[in-house]
Protein backbone atom coordinates (compact mmCIF):
# COMPACT_ATOMS: atom_id res chain seq x y z
CA UNK A 1 0.00 0.00 0.00
CA UNK A 2 1.59 3.47 -1.27
CA UNK A 3 0.29 6.47 1.22
CA UNK A 4 0.68 9.79 1.21
CA UNK A 5 1.25 11.76 3.88
CA UNK A 6 2.08 15.10 6.05
CA UNK A 7 4.77 15.76 8.42
CA UNK A 8 2.79 18.10 11.43
CA UNK A 9 3.17 19.64 14.85
CA UNK A 10 1.78 21.60 17.17
CA UNK A 11 4.75 23.35 19.74
CA UNK A 12 6.51 19.88 18.89
CA UNK A 13 4.07 17.57 19.55
CA UNK A 14 4.24 15.61 16.05
CA UNK A 15 2.07 13.91 13.97
CA UNK A 16 1.83 11.70 10.49
CA UNK A 17 -1.85 12.82 8.76
CA UNK A 18 -3.15 10.58 6.23
CA UNK A 19 -6.03 11.92 4.31
CA UNK A 20 -8.60 8.75 4.45
CA UNK A 21 -11.23 10.70 2.17
CA UNK A 22 -8.84 10.47 -1.25
CA UNK A 23 -7.12 7.13 -0.37
CA UNK A 24 -8.69 3.93 0.89
CA UNK A 25 -6.61 3.63 4.78
CA UNK A 26 -6.59 0.59 6.05
CA UNK A 27 -3.93 0.62 9.09
CA UNK A 28 -3.49 -2.23 11.88
CA UNK A 29 -1.78 -1.00 15.02
CA UNK A 30 1.38 -2.69 14.04
CA UNK A 31 1.53 -0.66 10.89
CA UNK A 32 0.71 2.63 13.14
CA UNK A 33 3.74 1.70 15.18
CA UNK A 34 5.71 1.38 12.10
CA UNK A 35 4.74 4.46 11.07
CA UNK A 36 5.24 6.15 14.36
CA UNK A 37 8.90 4.78 14.64
CA UNK A 38 11.66 7.20 14.88
CA UNK A 39 14.34 5.29 13.26
CA UNK A 40 12.74 2.64 11.06
CA UNK A 41 9.80 4.69 10.04
CA UNK A 42 8.27 8.60 9.71
CA UNK A 43 8.34 9.00 13.64
CA UNK A 44 5.51 10.85 15.33
CA UNK A 45 4.20 10.91 18.78
CA UNK A 46 0.59 10.57 17.27
CA UNK A 47 -1.10 9.23 13.84
CA UNK A 48 -4.18 11.27 12.29
CA UNK A 49 -6.42 9.90 10.48
CA UNK A 50 -8.87 11.88 7.82
CA UNK A 51 -12.58 10.13 7.05
CA UNK A 52 -15.46 11.64 5.57
CA UNK A 53 -17.71 12.63 8.32
CA UNK A 54 -20.62 9.88 9.65
CA UNK A 55 -23.02 11.82 10.10
CA UNK A 56 -24.99 14.84 9.32
CA UNK A 57 -23.81 18.12 10.33
CA UNK A 58 -20.14 17.36 10.65
CA UNK A 59 -17.88 18.16 7.76
CA UNK A 60 -14.86 15.17 8.86
CA UNK A 61 -14.42 12.37 11.00
CA UNK A 62 -11.09 12.49 13.23
CA UNK A 63 -9.17 8.84 14.37
CA UNK A 64 -6.19 9.95 16.34
CA UNK A 65 -3.63 6.76 17.29
CA UNK A 66 -1.12 7.30 19.91
CA UNK A 67 2.74 5.46 18.88
CA UNK A 68 1.87 2.70 20.38
CA UNK A 69 -0.77 1.68 18.36
CA UNK A 70 -3.76 2.22 20.57
CA UNK A 71 -6.72 4.24 18.96
CA UNK A 72 -7.55 7.19 21.47
CA UNK A 73 -10.70 9.59 22.07
CA UNK A 74 -9.02 13.34 21.57
CA UNK A 75 -5.85 15.72 20.57
CA UNK A 76 -5.59 19.02 21.03
CA UNK A 77 -2.38 19.83 18.68
CA UNK A 78 -3.37 17.13 16.71
CA UNK A 79 -7.14 19.31 16.36
CA UNK A 80 -4.74 22.20 15.18
CA UNK A 81 -2.87 20.57 12.72
CA UNK A 82 -6.17 18.51 11.57
CA UNK A 83 -7.63 21.76 10.25
CA UNK A 84 -4.68 23.01 8.38
CA UNK A 85 -4.06 19.82 6.54
CA UNK A 86 -8.15 19.55 5.96
CA UNK A 87 -8.00 22.95 4.20
CA UNK A 88 -3.95 23.28 2.81
CA UNK A 89 -5.17 20.11 0.86
CA UNK A 90 -8.20 21.49 -0.35
CA UNK A 91 -10.67 18.99 0.91
CA UNK A 92 -12.24 21.93 2.23
CA UNK A 93 -12.60 25.80 1.84
CA UNK A 94 -14.17 26.39 5.17
CA UNK A 95 -11.93 28.25 7.67
CA UNK A 96 -14.28 26.83 10.42
CA UNK A 97 -15.47 23.29 10.96
CA UNK A 98 -17.20 20.49 12.86
CA UNK A 99 -15.17 17.53 13.58
CA UNK A 100 -16.14 13.90 14.77
CA UNK A 101 -13.73 12.58 17.34
CA UNK A 102 -14.25 8.75 19.31
CA UNK A 103 -15.98 11.14 22.06
CA UNK A 104 -17.62 14.30 20.66
CA UNK A 105 -17.68 16.93 18.02
CA UNK A 106 -14.73 19.72 18.26
CA UNK A 107 -14.82 23.26 16.14
CA UNK A 108 -11.21 23.74 14.89
CA UNK A 109 -11.15 27.31 13.17
CA UNK A 110 -8.47 28.93 11.58
CA UNK A 111 -8.24 32.45 12.91
CA UNK A 112 -6.64 35.26 10.44
CA UNK A 113 -3.04 35.77 12.34
CA UNK A 114 -2.28 32.20 11.07
CA UNK A 115 -3.14 30.36 15.22
CA UNK A 116 -5.85 28.02 15.39
CA UNK A 117 -8.64 27.90 17.91
CA UNK A 118 -10.52 24.86 19.29
CA UNK A 119 -13.65 24.56 21.05
CA UNK A 120 -12.91 21.45 22.51
CA UNK A 121 -16.07 20.50 24.67
CA UNK A 122 -16.80 20.43 28.16
CA UNK A 123 -14.51 18.92 30.12
CA UNK A 124 -15.71 16.29 32.74
CA UNK A 125 -14.89 15.46 36.02
CA UNK A 126 -17.68 12.78 36.85
CA UNK A 127 -14.89 9.88 37.98
CA UNK A 128 -16.65 7.22 36.19
CA UNK A 129 -16.90 9.50 33.03
CA UNK A 130 -12.87 9.78 33.10
CA UNK A 131 -12.47 7.38 33.89
CA UNK A 132 -11.06 7.08 37.60
CA UNK A 133 -11.88 4.70 40.12
CA UNK A 134 -12.57 6.46 42.93
CA UNK A 135 -15.03 6.62 46.20
CA UNK A 136 -14.99 10.51 46.15
CA UNK A 137 -15.92 12.97 43.83
CA UNK A 138 -13.46 15.53 45.63
CA UNK A 139 -11.41 17.65 42.82
CA UNK A 140 -7.91 16.92 44.24
CA UNK A 141 -7.18 12.62 45.42
CA UNK A 142 -4.53 10.93 46.88
CA UNK A 143 -3.33 8.59 44.45
CA UNK A 144 -0.06 6.00 45.74
CA UNK A 145 2.51 6.02 43.14
CA UNK A 146 5.14 3.74 43.80
CA UNK A 147 6.59 4.66 47.27
CA UNK A 148 4.94 8.33 46.78
CA UNK A 149 1.27 9.58 47.81
CA UNK A 150 0.49 12.60 45.27
CA UNK A 151 -2.59 14.84 45.03
CA UNK A 152 -3.84 14.49 41.49
CA UNK A 153 -7.21 15.90 39.74
CA UNK A 154 -8.72 13.60 37.35
CA UNK A 155 -10.37 15.15 34.51
CA UNK A 156 -11.70 14.10 30.72
CA UNK A 157 -10.83 16.34 27.89
CA UNK A 158 -12.68 13.25 25.75
CA UNK A 159 -9.34 11.12 26.63
CA UNK A 160 -8.01 10.81 30.47
CA UNK A 161 -5.90 12.99 32.46
CA UNK A 162 -4.33 13.10 35.75
CA UNK A 163 -2.89 16.01 36.52
CA UNK A 164 -0.72 17.44 39.50
CA UNK A 165 0.63 20.70 41.25
CA UNK A 166 4.59 20.61 41.24
CA UNK A 167 6.85 23.64 42.40
CA UNK A 168 8.99 23.55 39.20
CA UNK A 169 8.21 21.83 36.51
CA UNK A 170 12.01 21.49 35.39
CA UNK A 171 12.62 19.29 38.31
CA UNK A 172 9.84 17.22 38.31
CA UNK A 173 9.66 13.10 38.47
CA UNK A 174 7.99 12.94 34.70
CA UNK A 175 9.85 10.48 33.97
CA UNK A 176 9.82 8.29 37.22
CA UNK A 177 6.00 8.66 38.04
CA UNK A 178 4.82 9.21 34.39
CA UNK A 179 4.98 5.35 33.82
CA UNK A 180 3.21 4.42 37.28
CA UNK A 181 0.72 7.06 36.77
CA UNK A 182 -0.10 6.31 32.89
CA UNK A 183 -0.69 2.08 34.07
CA UNK A 184 -2.28 3.17 37.72
CA UNK A 185 -4.51 0.06 38.12
CA UNK A 186 -7.12 3.40 39.00
CA UNK A 187 -7.01 4.25 35.38
CA UNK A 188 -8.71 1.45 33.64
CA UNK A 189 -8.01 2.97 30.30
CA UNK A 190 -4.61 4.19 31.37
CA UNK A 191 -4.16 8.04 31.47
CA UNK A 192 -2.15 10.84 30.14
CA UNK A 193 -0.16 12.11 33.85
CA UNK A 194 -0.15 15.82 33.63
CA UNK A 195 2.96 17.78 35.73
CA UNK A 196 1.57 21.61 36.48
CA UNK A 197 3.92 24.56 37.77
CA UNK A 198 1.51 27.98 39.05
CA UNK A 199 3.63 30.58 37.71
CA UNK A 200 0.39 33.34 38.51
CA UNK A 201 -3.54 33.26 38.83
CA UNK A 202 -2.82 33.41 35.01
CA UNK A 203 -0.10 31.39 33.51
CA UNK A 204 1.38 27.70 34.45
CA UNK A 205 4.47 25.90 32.91
CA UNK A 206 3.40 21.94 32.18
CA UNK A 207 4.97 18.77 31.23
CA UNK A 208 3.00 15.92 30.46
CA UNK A 209 3.95 12.39 30.53
CA UNK A 210 1.48 11.09 27.08
CA UNK A 211 -0.71 7.69 27.40
CA UNK A 212 0.91 5.67 24.57
CA UNK A 213 3.37 7.98 23.64
CA UNK A 214 5.56 9.13 26.77
CA UNK A 215 6.51 12.72 27.94
CA UNK A 216 5.64 14.98 24.66
CA UNK A 217 6.95 18.49 23.87
CA UNK A 218 3.30 19.96 24.36
CA UNK A 219 -0.25 18.70 25.02
CA UNK A 220 -3.27 20.00 24.05
CA UNK A 221 -5.78 17.98 25.91
CA UNK A 222 -3.35 18.02 28.70
CA UNK A 223 -2.89 22.23 28.75
CA UNK A 224 -6.71 21.83 28.96
CA UNK A 225 -7.39 19.24 31.75
CA UNK A 226 -4.43 21.12 33.40
CA UNK A 227 -6.29 25.06 33.02
CA UNK A 228 -10.17 23.42 34.24
CA UNK A 229 -8.05 21.14 37.15
CA UNK A 230 -6.28 24.82 38.32
CA UNK A 231 -9.48 26.52 37.95
CA UNK A 232 -11.44 24.02 39.72
CA UNK A 233 -9.03 24.47 42.74
CA UNK A 234 -8.84 28.05 43.21
CA UNK A 235 -5.44 28.19 41.41
CA UNK A 236 -6.27 30.11 38.42
CA UNK A 237 -8.65 32.27 36.60
CA UNK A 238 -9.16 32.02 32.88
CA UNK A 239 -7.80 32.67 30.60
CA UNK A 240 -4.37 31.17 31.00
CA UNK A 241 -0.83 31.11 29.34
CA UNK A 242 0.48 27.75 29.12
CA UNK A 243 3.98 27.38 28.57
CA UNK A 244 4.68 23.88 27.19
CA UNK A 245 8.53 22.48 26.50
CA UNK A 246 7.65 23.03 22.93
CA UNK A 247 5.91 26.59 23.10
CA UNK A 248 2.85 28.52 24.31
CA UNK A 249 -0.66 27.67 24.36
CA UNK A 250 -3.50 30.06 25.30
CA UNK A 251 -6.34 27.79 27.22
CA UNK A 252 -9.70 30.05 28.00
CA UNK A 253 -12.89 27.97 30.52
CA UNK A 254 -15.49 30.14 31.67
CA UNK A 255 -16.49 27.41 34.33
CA UNK A 256 -18.66 24.18 34.91
CA UNK A 257 -20.68 22.91 32.29
CA UNK A 258 -19.16 25.37 29.51
CA UNK A 259 -16.76 24.28 26.65
CA UNK A 260 -12.75 24.64 26.76
CA UNK A 261 -11.37 27.29 24.04
CA UNK A 262 -7.67 26.40 23.34
CA UNK A 263 -5.65 28.50 20.70
CA UNK A 264 -2.02 27.60 19.41
CA UNK A 265 -0.06 26.64 16.35
CA UNK A 266 0.11 24.07 13.35
CA UNK A 267 2.82 24.01 11.50
CA UNK A 268 3.58 21.32 7.97
CA UNK A 269 6.91 20.50 8.09
CA UNK A 270 6.88 18.04 4.57
CA UNK A 271 4.59 16.20 2.81
CA UNK A 272 5.65 12.70 1.68
CA UNK A 273 4.86 8.83 0.06
CA UNK A 274 5.50 5.77 2.22
CA UNK A 275 5.25 2.44 0.76
CA UNK A 276 3.95 -0.13 3.20
N1 LIG B 1 -1.77 10.61 24.35
C1 LIG B 1 -3.17 11.09 24.31
C2 LIG B 1 -3.59 11.38 22.86
C3 LIG B 1 -2.84 12.58 22.28
C4 LIG B 1 -3.11 13.84 23.06
C5 LIG B 1 -2.12 14.99 22.87
N2 LIG B 1 -1.09 14.79 21.91
C6 LIG B 1 -2.87 16.31 22.67
O1 LIG B 1 -2.33 17.21 22.00
O2 LIG B 1 -3.99 16.43 23.24
C7 LIG B 1 -4.08 9.98 24.90
O3 LIG B 1 -3.70 8.81 24.87
O4 LIG B 1 -5.16 10.34 25.38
Amino acid sequence: MNLKFSKMHGLGNDFVVIDGVRQTVNLSSAQVRALADRHFGVGCDQLLLVEPASQPGVDFRYRIFNADGGEVEQCGNGARCFVRFVHDQGLTAKRAIRVETQKGIIEPRLNDDGEVTVDMGVPVFEPDQVPFVSPSREVAQSLQVGDEEVQITAVSMGNPHAVQVVADVDRAPVERQGPIIESHPRFPKRVNAGFMQVVDRHSIRLRVYERGAGETLACGTGACAAVVAGIARGLLDSPVRVETRGGFLSIAWGGEGTPVLMTGPAVTVFSGEITL
